[in-house]
């Protein structure tokens, strides 16, 4: 896979979404009539978005709508469901993500991701942060290693709370610390984009408040994008964001998620243009 930004793959104009009043950075992912399914079950459908760089994208919408399924599409999580299978296109600089010259490690090694539930391995929080660096031959061991482990925790604002413990277990670190730790870990890896799904939905205020300042400064070296329940969480911390919704299957009692409108986060919760959107991010629609 390339690895290039260059002007070459600098952003159309996007004739549908209008994208508010922000500058058009570079595209990252360009997603084209994305569809997910399930076995025969069609989960989610309609997806277009383009997800720039260094911004943070937002995923919202009702339970069940497809957020976390098209979040996994973007490192090809979905992969490793053996009954999903992906329509549609979705390219990473340029490159198709599902062609089958592309290696999936090398997706997730580049595109890491943040679960809901903080899950550090039962290793010290050295070794949960030296893993993935260990595991992907960037660095075996002595200074080399020592010093991605530093600037991972550091980049995910724990170094000063664990530098003195780095031995002890990430498992005896509160929840708030354990997320910054996951965050620490998928950081290691030198990914460019760092997928969250729902990542503060198990913690409290604080930490919640620490994860968001935390991607507000990360996101100058990479491009996040986040599933989120909490519209408060999504008008704070994203530059765009993706509202998908349900809708009944007219043979069956299914439910297929769809996109309904993608925009700069501010026009999403001002000035949205699709009635949908509105009584969501209002509140009328639960
Ligand atoms: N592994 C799976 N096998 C079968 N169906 C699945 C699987 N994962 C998700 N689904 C179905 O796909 C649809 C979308 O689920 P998904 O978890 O992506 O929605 P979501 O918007 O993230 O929901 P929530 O906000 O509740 O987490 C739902 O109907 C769900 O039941």
């Amino acid at each position: 896979m390339p690895d290039h930004t260059s002007p070459e793959h600098a952003p159309a104009p996007d004739p549908v979404h209008h994208q508010g009043e922000r500058p058009e950075g570079t595209v990252v992912f360009d997603v084209e009539d994305l569809a997910v399914y399930y076995g025969d079950f069609r989960a989610v459908r309609d997806v277009r978005i383009q997800v720039r760089q260094h911004e943070v994208t937002a995923f919202i919408g009702p339970s069940g709508c497809g957020k976390t399924t098209v979040l996994r599409c973007f490192n090809r999580m979905n992969d490793l469901i053996d009954i999903a299978r992906v329509e549609g296109r979705l390219t990473y600089h340029g490159v198709d993500l599902y062609d089958a010259k592309v290696n999936p490690v090398e997706v997730r090694r580049r595109i890491g991701m943040v679960f809901q539930k903080p899950n550090p391995f039962p290793k010290s929080i050295y070794d949960n942060v030296a893993y993935g660096p260990r595991t992907a031959g960037l660095a075996k061991k002595g200074s080399a290693l020592d010093d991605i482990v530093e600037q991972s925790l550091r980049r995910a604002a724990l170094w000063d709370e664990v530098k003195d413990r780095l031995k002890a277990s990430g498992l005896g670190l509160s929840g708030g610390q354990q997320q910054r730790l996951c965050i620490a870990r998928a950081l290691a890896t030198d990914p460019e984009v760092i997928l969250m799904d729902e990542p503060c939905s198990a913690l409290d205020p604080i930490a919640t408040g620490r994860i968001e300042d935390l991607m507000e400064e990360i996101k100058e070296q990479y491009t996040i994008i986040i599933v989120t329940h909490n519209m408060q969480q999504a008008a704070r911390v994203s530059d765009r964001c993706a509202f998908f919704t349900t809708e009944v299957n007219e043979h069956s009692d299914t439910r297929t998620g769809l996109l309904v409108e993608y925009d700069a986060t501010e026009t999403m919760f001002s000035n949205p243009s699709d009635e949908r959107t509105e009584n969501y991010v209002t509140g009328r629609f639960g």
